[in-house]
Order: structure tokens, then C-alpha cells, then sequence
């Protein structure tokens, strides 16, 4: 067993705890826990945004949040028939048995009574909306088990915060999705088996959002919740052709929702676009009314990026690299630039200490939950028990110094945007990983999904710097590959912004796998 940190997770001695600047301290933790009152009918000013209308031939289910909004205020279909389309396609395909793990209970009775308001004049801004909830996230009267056997048959007595304002908003929790074990771990979870990629059923989703991921992929659902810890929002979002965005570190509340590491979890929207992720965050996150109205209305009415400085990285994000990944992400830097921003050249960073610091801390964080179960260690997922020895290896000076990095990674990565408004990366470093080898194809080499996985995305649990993963064209084998746009703390809307420019010019993001809808 490894008894010692790697050589290279050495914090610098410049760097004093207590001392340090942690530009996250900016935010005020307890604003994501306040609490609000939603007006019926707020006026956010949003009436002259472009809504994209769904073709005629397409089924409801692969409807966006926006359409969804415009067609239940137009009385095209309601939020009952959207339901009952879900219901079905999830009830009759394989990647439905794989994602959804169960219905909320209650949710058709949510859905009349989102009708009725859509009839009277009292619609809340997302009223008939319906979510999957990842199966770590609680939803008051559904049993909710985080993909593991210690779990029995827990039922959740409340909704996790986050729940709780999407419902106030008037948005539908109703189906589960499925995760890996506690939100980490291999493919195959113990319990409830794998979720295979509705792309091609030999290859991953992605973990640990695996559920949430092959449910979008598979229009059976168009929004959901995820977590990530290491990148589970945005490696399944990659891998399955959606949008998905990890917020900033204290955004999003974490209450009523299973810790995996609670210094790096954090709890966000993966839907089918940048505008559909900044229509409902304001609902997940709201500190206050007018809050509602301002915080990223601005990114669905309006577009522009002209003049915005975008971080090109020299090194590391595009190391273990696939060339296809390379070229559309080149391809996207490009489509950037011609709406008008400017591309910078980001000085090298050395990002393997603040990674490895990454996992050290994950590894800790989790032992420390979950090692007294390690007598009955056989019901543990694989994956999840290689974590949990070693994270039980390390030592508490191990762990400190780790949270020593961390602070460095913080400072580091801002101090390496002095000159950008936002960086742009590659996603993923190859298609959705293999689930007969467990590797990742890179230039005909496969590489450990270990090595991979969270290669691109760890970093900004460590800085917690909000990050946005993004379609970005098919790749080698047909499968999506992604690009990732990072900001600074607070950026959310400004990462959306640029996000939603470049779906505006581009349709990666309106691509589904294929025979999916034939
Ligand atoms: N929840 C996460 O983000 C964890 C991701 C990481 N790849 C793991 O498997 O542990």
C-alpha cells in the first residue's frame, strides 16, 4: 500500500495556512443556503430572447427546457404529455432500464398541478419542467440509495436544497438517476449494474453522473442534476454529447446531498445547452428576487462575446490528448474567434501537483466516510474500496499538505488568468472509454481510465472555478468529444455566455446518437 504522498505533492514553504489568499473566500458560504420567495410571473425581461423552436417531426422528449417553456405558454402540449412521453421512452428502451433507476413518487400529480397553473395565469418560471435527480441527491418521500448495498432501502425525509428551489420554482423531480458508488468508483456498480453509453452500448457514459448523462444522451429527460468531485458532471456530459456545468465552489448548496469528498463536491445542471443551464441556475442557486431576475438573464438575451479574452493552455490540457479532441477543440477556439474574441496564449503551468493534491484530498475525504464499513468491504464496488485504501494509507500531514496545494492551485490558476476573462480546454482526452478494458483510446494507444478520466477536469474541483463541458463535434469512432470553458470564482453566467455564442453558431450540441429517433 502506498504510505506516502507522491514526491511531487509538496506545497511550497512561500505558502503559509491561514495565510493564504483563497479567492473562493470571496463568496459568502451562507448565501447558498438562504432562502426565498418566488413571484408567479417574474418579468426577466427575457421576451425578445430568440427561443429555438422544436421541428414538427421530432417527439417532445428531445425538447429542450426553453421549447418546453414556450410550447406549455403557447398550450402546444402540457407538462402531463411531456411526462407521459418520458414515462414511456424510459419504461421501453434499455438505456431507460440503465439510466433511470425509479420514478419519484408523486411526480403525475405534480405535473397536473403544473397544468392547472399553465391554465390559470399562475405558472412559475419553470413550471412543468421535469428533472432526473442523481441517485446521491435527496427527493423528499424517493428512495434514494447512492448506487450502494449500505443503503438499503433508505427513503429521503426532505428534499436536498437544490430540489427544493427547482421545485419552488415549479420544475418536476421525477425519475432517479443512476450513479457509481457514492459518486465514484468503476462502471459497474454493485448494486445496480452499468450504465452503457446510449452512443454505443460497448462504451462508458462517463462517471460518476453515468445515469444523468445516458439520460439526456437518450432524450429521456431534459434536464438533470449531477455532482462532481473530480469531474462526474462534466466527463459524462463529454462523453455523452451534452452540456453540463460544474458552478462555482460555493454556489450551489450541498445540503440533503451524500458527501464524497466535502471539500471538492459540488452539485450542478447538465441539460441539452449553455441556454437551457442558464435558464434553471438562477432557480438552483437564487440568493434573493431580484437576484433571480438579473444573474444570467443577460446570457439568453443576449449573446456577444465580441472583445472577451479567451486563455488558450500551453501544456498539460493538451498532453494525453486524442488529435481529433485536439481539432475540435482547435476548431471551437476558431469559432470564438470570429464572434470577435481574442485568443491568449496562457503561460505553462506545472498541474500535476495541484491534480495529484486533487485525488489525495477526494482519497482522505472519502476513507474518512466510509472506512468503518470496511468489515463487510465485499459489498463495496471495486473501484470505490482502491480509493478508500488509499486514502486510509496516507497521513494527516499527507492530507494537509495536500490542502496546502490546494490553496497554491487556487492562487496559481487565477494568477494564470491575469490576462483572460476566460480559458478555454479540450474536454475529455479521448471518446467515451471502453467498458470491456476499461481504457481510453488515445491516438491508438489506450490509456487507464484512471489516468484520463479526471485529467482535464479535477483541477477546477481543486480551485473550484466554475467550468462548463460542451459538445464539440464526433470524434475518431463517431463518439462526441467535448471542449471546456473555464472562468473566474463567480464567472457562472460569463462561462454561459460563451457557451451559448458558440452553440448559436454551431449544432454539435443538437446531435443525437445515432437511430436514437428513427
Ligand atoms: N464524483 C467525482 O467527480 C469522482 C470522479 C472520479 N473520476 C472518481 O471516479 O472518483
Amino acid at each position: 500500500m502506498n504510505r506516502t504522498p507522491p514526491a511531487m505533492v509538496v506545497a511550497d514553504p512561500a505558502i503559509k495556512i491561514g495565510h493564504a489568499f483563497d479567492p473562493l473566500e470571496l463568496i459568502d458560504p451562507g448565501l447558498a443556503d438562504r432562502t426565498y420567495r418566488l413571484a408567479p410571473a417574474p418579468d426577466n425581461g427575457l421576451a425578445a430572447a430568440p427561443v429555438p423552436s422544436l421541428s414538427a417531426d421530432l417527439p417532445w422528449r428531445t425538447a429542450g427546457v426553453e421549447e418546453l417553456l414556450s410550447a406549455f405558454a403557447e398550450n402546444r402540449i402540457s407538462p402531463t404529455g411531456v411526462l407521459d412521453e418520458l414515462n414511456d421512452a424510459i419504461r421501453s428502451s434499455t438505456a431507460g432500464a440503465e439510466a433511470v433507476l425509479r420514478f419519484v413518487p408523486g411526480f403525475e400529480a405534480a405535473a397536473r398541478d403544473s397544468e392547472t397553473r399553465w391554465r390559470n395565469g399562475t405558472a412559475r418560471p419553470l413550471e412543468g419542467i421535469p428533472f432526473g435527480v442523481k441517485d446521491i441527491i435527496d427527493v423528499a418521500g424517493a428512495s434514494v440509495t447512492s448506487g450502494s448495498h449500505f443503503t438499503g432501502k433508505r427513503i429521503a425525509p426532505d428534499d436536498a436544497a437544490v430540489v427544493a428551489r427547482l421545485r419552488a420554482a415549479g420544475a418536476i423531480p421525477f425519475a432517479m438517476t443512476a450513479t457509481t458508488e457514492f459518486a465514484t468508483g468503476s462502471p459497474h456498480n454493485p448494486r445496480f449494474g452499468t450504465v452503457t453509453n446510449p452512443w454505443d452500448k460497448t462504451r462508458w457514459t462517463g462517471g460518476s453522473s453515468t445515469g444523468s448523462g445516458a439520460g439526456l444522451a437518450a432524450r429521456l429527460m431534459p434536464l438533470a442534476l449531477g455532482t462532481d468531485t473530480g469531474g462526474s458532471i462534466r466527463v459524462p456530459s463529454c462523453w455523452c454529447g451534452t452540456t453540463g456545468l460544474k458552478p462555482s465552489r460555493e454556489r450551489v448548496s450541498r445540503a440533503g446531498v451524500a458527501p464524497l469528498s466535502w471539500t471538492l463536491d459540488h452539485i450542478g445542471p447538465m441539460a441539452r445547452s449553455a441556454r437551457d443551464i442558464a435558464r434553471v441556475l438562477p432557480f438552483m442557486t437564487a440568493q434573493s428576487e431580484a437576484d433571480l431576475n438579473a444573474h444570467c438573464g443577460d446570457v439568453l438575451a443576449d449573446h456577444a462575446v465580441k472583445g472577451l479574452r479567451i486563455g488558450v493552455p500551453a501544456n498539460w490540457f493538451t498532453e494525453l490528448v486524442d488529435d481529433a479532441v485536439l481539432v475540435n477543440w482547435e476548431l471551437a477556439l476558431k469559432t470564438l474567434e470570429a464572434l470577435g474574441c481574442s485568443l491568449v496564449p496562457l503561460p505553462r503551468i506545472d498541474l500535476a501537483p495541484w491534480h495529484e493534491a486533487g485525488w489525495i484530498i477526494l482519497q482522505c475525504e472519502l476513507a474518512t466516510l466510509h472506512s468503518q464499513r470496511l468489515d463487510r468491504a465485499e459489498l463495496f464496488d471495486p473501484g470505490l474500496l482502491h480509493r478508500l485504501t488509499n486514502g486510509l494509507a496516507f497521513s494527516a500531514v499527507d492530507y494537509a499538505r495536500a490542502l496546502q496545494v490546494r490553496a497554491e492551485a487556487q492562487m496559481g490558476f487565477l494568477s494564470a488568468m491575469a490576462d483572460v476573462d476566460l480559458v478555454m480546454t479540450p474536454g475529455v482526452g479521448g471518446e467515451a472509454g471502453r467498458l470491456d478494458s476499461l481504457t481510453v483510446d488515445v491516438n491508438g494507444e489506450a490509456q487507464s481510465f484512471q489516468s484520463l478520466i479526471s485529467r482535464n477536469t479535477m483541477i477546477f474541483d481543486v480551485t473550484g472555478l466554475p467550468a462548463l463541458m460542451l459538445p464539440a463535434g464526433l470524434g475518431h469512432t463517431g463518439l462526441p468529444t467535448g471542449i471546456q470553458i473555464v472562468g473566474r470564482p463567480n464567472a457562472d453566467a460569463l462561462c454561459l455566455r460563451a457557451g451559448a455564442a458558440f452553440q448559436a453558431s454551431t449544432s454539435h450540441h443538437q446531435l443525437s446518437p445515432p437511430g436514437l429517433l428513427s
